[in-house]
């Protein structure tokens, strides 16, 4: 005669095992409905079809990524005191009306997560059901009576600490199945606003987040689905550490990036020092770079010298320098970005030429057109007013040696830092992103011209041209129309008689020319009317793109989900700011964990400089990563008057030993380190480089204290706390960061005195 146990698991296999039938079903469906074709499955003439085509889709979906992470679909169970009972799963399935498994994220699941003895909600029983894939293992009852309230009152104990206690791979792994209730309340914050989340190292602020982002996909998946919700994390390390949370929760349409990834095309990895950090984060960074943006390029020439009418034409130094002042100012009074201003800078500079013609009877535009026709000239302005990227500019300030904004020592020590380096660092990120807005688009590059056929096609109204179109209207003369404009940009006037074409090509060529292109040659054409006209070959390419052409503009993320945020700079805030324009947020961090030289003292800081602020804080209070012994002697590197973390963990080691040779008892540790367990080593970042190669053991990492944060491993060796505490300003944060890593057992070496702190 089995035992109840075993009747029970036998009795939940059975709904598992109708679970998966019917999800196979809805796989064959999903599948034969992609073969039909959508469109025929739209178009049903009864739509509870089509929700329910649509809802086959997601299921199929979501089970696509489910199946790569083999996690088990159903693993929770609620019975309540009316007799009904539902299980809850990571998607919800239903056969015809009725629910076989209530997706978590369900307001009917929220139970699961949140009843207790004290506050029931009609729940009796919640049992966590152990699957491994589709197999039931065992099984972890909550019976909910009045007695049951334990101190820390946690919820699914025996699943809890089976969580805790199942090894580490590489990845973190979601908590779906024992999420406890402060946590849940934070996942289910509303979307709208700014929710802070906070709470002391591992207790699950990081979980909390992603399951959050899973949550609000959940609820409005109209809304946040196709990468509409951004998480960005401290580093590319840590971000393919929390990378697989997500997919095995079914949900594959986040944006997930580091700090070093937010700009399209370069991912850096690497962090400046602190010293160099706090120039590089400081928001006064922003004006030293708009200096930077229209100072001379390096590469510039330093004199233009053209003949005319006899007359030899000469801007030297001085005179292209006030030139490029004058440039700057104009664009400055009407918002044109450098890399709309090579027009203002061709007019200024022929300005300055014609300020330089002798003879009062020599013609300004004639002037203009002749030296428009010059290539030289426009050779020089490419060379002197170059398009600019915001590396190519960023790059600048290696060279230079006075940077306007910034004291001697500050520029030294800038440009010190790119001096032989030829990656960027993720300090730079932010830097790269203001440029990119700053110095504006670059000039699009040609396209190809409309075919002839569709330039006759005009019927009716009125087109926006492609390119400059000189034409005749028969009462108002000569018109020149330019890219983009469906009305004239110049009218001749009577001063050029109708039948004058080359007169008004001239006329054309020069107004052209003050636009910044010079005409090469003219061909047939058609105006914005579908009159006949002539179109100019350029010598250069447009660079303005017809409205209708321009690439649609990126949809904006609606939620910003930043974890450890306590460590963003006012410049990193800003590129954040730039992408949560119309998002909602959920700021994540740790206060007491700010490492960075530039970090906030408080949230309201921090949401100031992302210009948004706090709708709800939520708190959360008890830790899951590092075990009580190990949370205490971190605690001791905290300000005074701050709460270590009450941790639900068991067990732990902790030892700390003075030892003579720091490599020799390195290499002791690890060799004494449990091999089935997840080993870094942390050092200063320069310690650090030296122990990876004589720490050449697989499975052990050699961290670098910089790279540690958000991340955990069994057993850390953590390698002389005074440097990591000299290393930097803020270096008592990084070292409890770097305390508040190990989740089994912490091994302090140390062959200098320990910092005062931890000698207490
Ligand atoms: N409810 C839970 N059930 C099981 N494990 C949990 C739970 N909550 C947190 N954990 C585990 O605790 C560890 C720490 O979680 P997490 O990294 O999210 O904490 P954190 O607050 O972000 O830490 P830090 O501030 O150090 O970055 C992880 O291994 C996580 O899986």
């Amino acid at each position: 005669m089995p035992d109840v146990r075993t009747q029970e698991i036998a009795a939940e296999q059975q709904v598992v095992d109708r679970v998966y039938e019917r999800l196979e079903g809805m796989r064959a469906q999903a599948t034969a409905l992609a073969g039909e074709g959508h469109r025929r499955a739209a178009a049903s003439s009864i739509s509870g079809l089509v929700e329910r085509d649509a809802m086959v889709h997601r299921a199929a979906a979501q089970l696509r990524a489910l199946d790569a992470e083999a996690e088990g679909l159903v693993f929770g169970r609620l019975d309540f005191d009316d007799g009904e009972t539902y299980h809850v799963g990571r998607l919800g399935v239903r056969d015809g009306l009725e629910p076989l498994l209530i997706d978590w994220r369900a307001p009917a699941a929220e139970p699961f997560y949140r009843a207790t003895s004290g506050e029931p909600f009609g729940v009796v029983r919640r049992r966590v059901i152990i699957c491994r894939g589709p197999k039931v293992m065992d099984l972890d009852d909550d019976v909910l009576s009045p007695d049951d309230v334990g101190d820390l009152r946690v919820l699914g104990e025996g699943a809890l600490l089976a969580a805790l206690r199942r090894s580490r791979g590489p990845h973190m792994r979601d908590i779906v199945t024992t999420i406890q209730r402060e946590q849940d309340a934070a996942i289910r914050a509303p979307a709208r606003g700014v929710t802070v989340i906070t709470g002391g190292p591992g207790t699950g602020k990081t979980q909390v987040a992603l399951h959050r982002a899973a949550y609000l996909l959940y609820t409005d998946r109209a809304r946040f689905t196709g990468g509409r919700i951004l998480v960005v994390g401290p580093s590319t390390v840590f971000t393919n550490y929390i990378s697989r949370v997500l997919p095995s929760l079914g949900e594959d349409s986040v944006h997930l990036r580091s700090l070093g990834e937010l700009v399209d095309g370069v991912t850096a990895t690497r962090r400046d020092s602190p010293q160099v950090a706090q120039i590089k984060g400081s928001d006064r960074m922003r004006d030293v770079l708009i200096e930077l943006m229209w100072q001379t390029p390096p590469t510039a020439p330093d004199r233009l010298r053209l003949v005319y009418a006899g007359q030899v034409l000469t801007l030297g130094a001085r005179d292209l320098a006030e030139a490029r002042r004058r440039v700057r100012t104009r664009c400055e009074a009407t918002g044109t970005t450098p890399n709309a201003a090579r027009t203002a800078a061709a007019a200024v500079l022929l300005d300055a030429l014609w300020a330089r013609v002798d003879g009062p009877h020599l013609d300004r535009y004639l002037f203009s057109e002749d030296i428009g026709d010059r290539g030289e000239f426009h050779r020089f302005l490419q060379a002197w007013w170059p398009a600019l990227t915001p590396t190519k500019v960023l790059s600048w300030l290696a060279e230079t040696a006075r940077v306007v904004g910034l004291d001697a020592r500050a520029a030294e020590t800038l440009a010190g830092s790119y001096r032989g380096r030829s990656d960027w660092s993720v300090d730079d990120v932010p830097l790269l992103d203001e440029l990119t807005e700053l110095l504006g688009d670059l000039p699009a590059a040609p396209r190809a011209p409309e075919p002839e056929w569709q330039l006759r096609e005009l019927t009716t109204g009125t087109r926006h041209v492609a390119t400059f179109v000189l034409s005749c209207a028969l009462r108002d003369g000569w018109e020149l129309y330019a890219p983009g404009h469906p009305t004239p940009i110049a009218l001749a006037g009577p001063t050029i008689d109708n039948d004058a074409v080359a007169a008004a090509q001239r006329w054309a060529e020069a107004v052209i020319l003050r636009e910044g292109h010079r005409v090469l040659s003219w061909t047939d054409g058609f105006d914005p009317h579908g009159e006949e006209g002539y179109v100019p070959v350029l010598a250069e390419p447009l660079p303005v793109a017809e409205a209708d052409d321009d690439p649609p503009a990126e949809d904006p993320y609606l939620h910003v989900i930043l974890d450890e945020a306590q460590d963003l700079s006012p410049m990193e805030c800003r590129m954040i700011a730039r992408r949560a324009e119309y998002a909602s947020m959920t700021v994540v961090g740790d206060l007491a964990q700010a490492t960075h030289p530039l970090a906030v003292g408080s949230w309201p800081q921090l949401l100031a400089r992302l210009g948004k602020r706090e709708s709800r804080t939520i708190k959360l209070q008890t830790g899951y990563r590092v075990p009580q012994a190990i949370a205490d002697y971190a605690a001791l590197v905290l300000t005074p008057g701050i709460a270590p973390t009450r941790s639900y963990r068991p067990g732990g080691t902790l030892s700390v030993r003075q030892v003579d040779d720091l490599h020799a008892a390195v290499g002791e540790a690890v060799r004494q380190a449990p091999r089935d367990a997840t080993i870094a080593v942390i050092a200063t970042d320069a310690a650090a480089e030296a122990l990876a190669t004589l720490v050449d053991v697989p499975d052990v990492a050699v961290v670098p204290a910089s790279l540690v944060k958000g991340l955990e491993y069994d057993h850390v060796i953590l390698v002389e706390p005074a440097d990591i505490v000299a290393a930097e300003p803020r270096g008592l944060n990084r070292l409890y960061v770097a305390l508040t890593r190990a989740v089994a057992g912490l091994v302090v070496l140390h062959r200098q005195t320990l910092p005062a702190a931890l000698r207490g």
